[in-house]
């Protein structure tokens, strides 16, 4: 058995989000096309005397530390199936924007899950830890999987999408976050008193992404949650409109935001967009990543 694990994992960019009337039970029904993008955190994951966790990074201080953490959440989950003592520590090493719409607690339970499993020697199959996953929250099971995938329920069945190429985006790093349910609530909002669709994946923007071209995935790209995200934060358009100007070849909210994702043609003109979000003023900052990336996988045992 190992003394310490680090698991990398990705930041995630929603390239459709089709978005379905409000069940029962809160959630949403949804059709998510997540693309997993070069953005990562890493989770390391220590013998210690009982559960802690540590996170480093320049959003640290925004990142709980307590047993609400995901992170912390998923160590618990796979300790009790187990009847193991969830005596670990498990530090964060966090570059993946907080509460930006790219999935970083989500990333961080998926790493921390496949950190202890590795750690403790469960040896939990791939099907019961995306159970688990599924257990902490929509989106964690694609932090697992990674690559690109077809996400229904509220976004935590996933099929597997084959990606043709690499996709070039530049991610603009809004000022503080956006809740998720807030953003959903909003939604609700919005569309109260309008027939909401049944949320369907779109065969042109599958078709994109199997075939590696980064313009017809741009002609394809949406974002139901796009209107609610604007409507609470309505100087993110002056985001999008940046990068739309300096040559990305499509511009949207990622996920719930504020994080704003903009689609380029290649390496080089990402850092052009990059370089011209900055000096615009209207973002805190400004990252490129390409894609697809790997889901969580353990880097050092
Ligand atoms: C916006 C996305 O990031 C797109 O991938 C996800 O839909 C959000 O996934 P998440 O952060 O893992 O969300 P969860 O932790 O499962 O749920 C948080 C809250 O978001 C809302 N929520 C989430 C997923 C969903 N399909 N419908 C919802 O209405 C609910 O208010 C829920 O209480
Ligand atoms: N490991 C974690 N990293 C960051 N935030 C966490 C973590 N665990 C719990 N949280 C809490 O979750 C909230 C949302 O953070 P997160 O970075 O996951 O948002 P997000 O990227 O918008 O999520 P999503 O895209 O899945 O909706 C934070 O404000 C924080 O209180």
């Amino acid at each position: 058995m190992s003394t310490a694990v680090t698991v990398r994992v990705p930041a995630k960019v929603n390239v459709q989000l089709a978005v379905g009337a409000a069940r029962p039970d809160g959630f949403h029904d949804l059709a998510n096309v997540f693309l997993a993008v070069g953005l990562y955190d890493e989770v390391t994951a220590t013998s210690a005397d009982e559960l802690r966790i540590t996170c480093s990074g320049p959003d640290a201080a925004q990142v709980p530390l307590d047993r609400s953490n995901l992170a912390a959440r998923a160590a618990l989950a796979l300790a009790e199936r187990y009847g193991i003592e969830p005596a670990v520590h498990l530090h964060i090493a966090k570059d993946i924007p907080v509460a930006g719409g790219m999935a970083g607690g989500s990333a961080d339970g998926a790493a921390a899950l496949v950190a202890c499993d590795a750690l403790w020697g469960t040896g939990a199959s791939r099907d019961e830890l995306l159970a688990i996953c599924a257990e902490l929250g929509s989106d964690v099971p694609f932090s697992l999987v990674g690559g690109a995938a077809l996400g229904t329920g509220r976004g935590e069945k996933l099929t597997p999408i084959e990606v043709g190429g690499a996709f070039h985006w530049v991610f603009a790093v809004a000022d503080g976050g956006l809740s998720t349910p807030a953003v959903y609530g909003e939604f609700d909002r919005l569309t109260a008193g309008v027939e909401v669709p049944e949320p369907a994946a779109s065969p042109a923007l599958l078709a994109a992404l199997r075939s590696g071209d980064s313009g017809a995935l741009a002609a394809a790209l949406s974002n139901d949650l796009q209107p609610a995200a604007l409507s609470l934060r309505p100087s993110l358009a002056d985001t999008l409109a940046a990068g739309t100007e300096a040559g990305a070849l499509a511009a949207l909210v990622s996920g719930s935001g504020p994080t704003t994702a903009f689609l380029v043609a290649d390496g080089p003109t990402a850092l052009k967009v990059a370089d011209a979000l900055l000096a615009s003023g209207t973002c805190r900052n400004a990252r490129v990543a390409p894609a697809p990336a790997r889901g969580a996988h353990v880097v050092t045992a």
